[in-house]
């Protein structure tokens, strides 16, 4: 069943309950470069009450450093260590869990953030933004040399994408049965300024329809993101709250983790699709309001 919050007393009463916040970025906190109205009070309220907040993107474009600078742009506390984006958690993954050897590569689809996230836990890559591989120069097989050391493809959200890139992974992947393939994430879309753009998740779709092959995802909702918090920050999953604006990765990986959810209808999500007669939600959210913004009522002087 889905609380519908809209009084003072019932923002009140959920802050309350919980210990941690976690925020979901795209769609919660902003879409694109645009803030949304609100968030800054909220958050802030939230510190002054002693609570611990951690944001939880699926947005692979930038890393945990990267991400401090767009909340400073936008005046917002926020900490590296309170971050955690689907880059860093397939970076992790593939250090960690699949133990990648120090002689192996990954073949990346995706931006500076997947980049920087796989240095930083030492994993040798190549693609991404190599200006050989950002190319729109037609893509001839006779001048592709692969490199023998690529045993990962690794696909994010990348604005840059083009035939070459696709290529190249799909060639890593078709003629490799043991090249892994994995995704930061799957979401069809993501809020951008202005509106809805294709997401991560429609940028490794021409990959699973070419190889009939479907990617791991280390993004939310999958416990591999999970795991990656766990492993930098405790919290007691019942006193924790997971804030998203999408029902198939973040109110799922909410629920996936046994803590609660909350769904905001600033982002991808309208409230019809959870709440209209007949309606089949993947998941149904604990809570749901409009905006972030609407806790700020709270830090209003009576
Ligand atoms: O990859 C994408 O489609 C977007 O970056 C993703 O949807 C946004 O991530 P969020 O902050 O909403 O988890
Ligand atoms: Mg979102």
């Amino acid at each position: 069943m889905c609380t519908q919050l809209s009084t003072p007393g019932e923002y009140a009463d959920l802050l309350d309950k919980f210990d941690t916040f976690m925020f979901d970025c795209d769609g919660v906190l902003w879409s694109g470069d645009h803030l949304i109205g609100g968030v800054i009070e909220a958050l802030h309220l939230l510190r002054s009450k002693g609570k611990n907040i951690l944001f939880v993107t699926n947005n692979a474009t930038k890393s945990r450093k990267s991400y401090k600078k767009k909340f400073d742009g936008f005046g917002i506390e926020a900490h590296v260590e309170e971050i955690f984006g689907s880059a860093y958690a397939a970076a992790v993954y593939i250090s960690t869990v699949v133990k990648l050897p120090k002689d192996k590569k990954v073949y990346v689809i995706g931006m500076s953030g997947v980049e920087e996230e796989l240095h930083n836990e030492g994993v040798s890559y190549i693609g991404g933004t190599d200006p050989a591989d950002t190319t729109f120069e037609p893509f001839d097989l006779k001048n592709f040399t692969p490199d023998p050391d690529v045993s990962v493809v690794l696909c994010g959200l990348d604005t840059n994408i083009n035939y070459t890139k696709l290529s190249k992974a799909f060639r890593y992947l078709h003629t490799n049965p043991e090249c892994l393939f994995i995704a930061t994430n799957e979401d069809s879309t993501f809020p951008s300024t202005g509106g809805i753009l294709p997401g991560a998740g429609s940028i490794s779709a021409p990959l699973r329809y070419a190889l009939g092959r479907d990617p791991v995802c280390t993004g939310k909702p999958s416990q591999s993101m999970l795991d990656c918090i766990q492993a930098k920050v405790h919290f007691d999953p019942k006193r924790t709250i997971m804030i998203g604006d999408r029902l198939n990765t973040d109110i799922l990986f909410g629920k996936a983790g046994g803590v609660s959810t909350l769904l905001v209808l600033t982002g991808v999500t309208a409230k019809e699709e959870v709440l209209a007669p007949g309606a089949t939600p993947i998941a149904v959210p604990d809570y749901m309001t409009q905006s972030i913004g609407d806790f700020a009522v709270l830090a209003t002087p009576n």
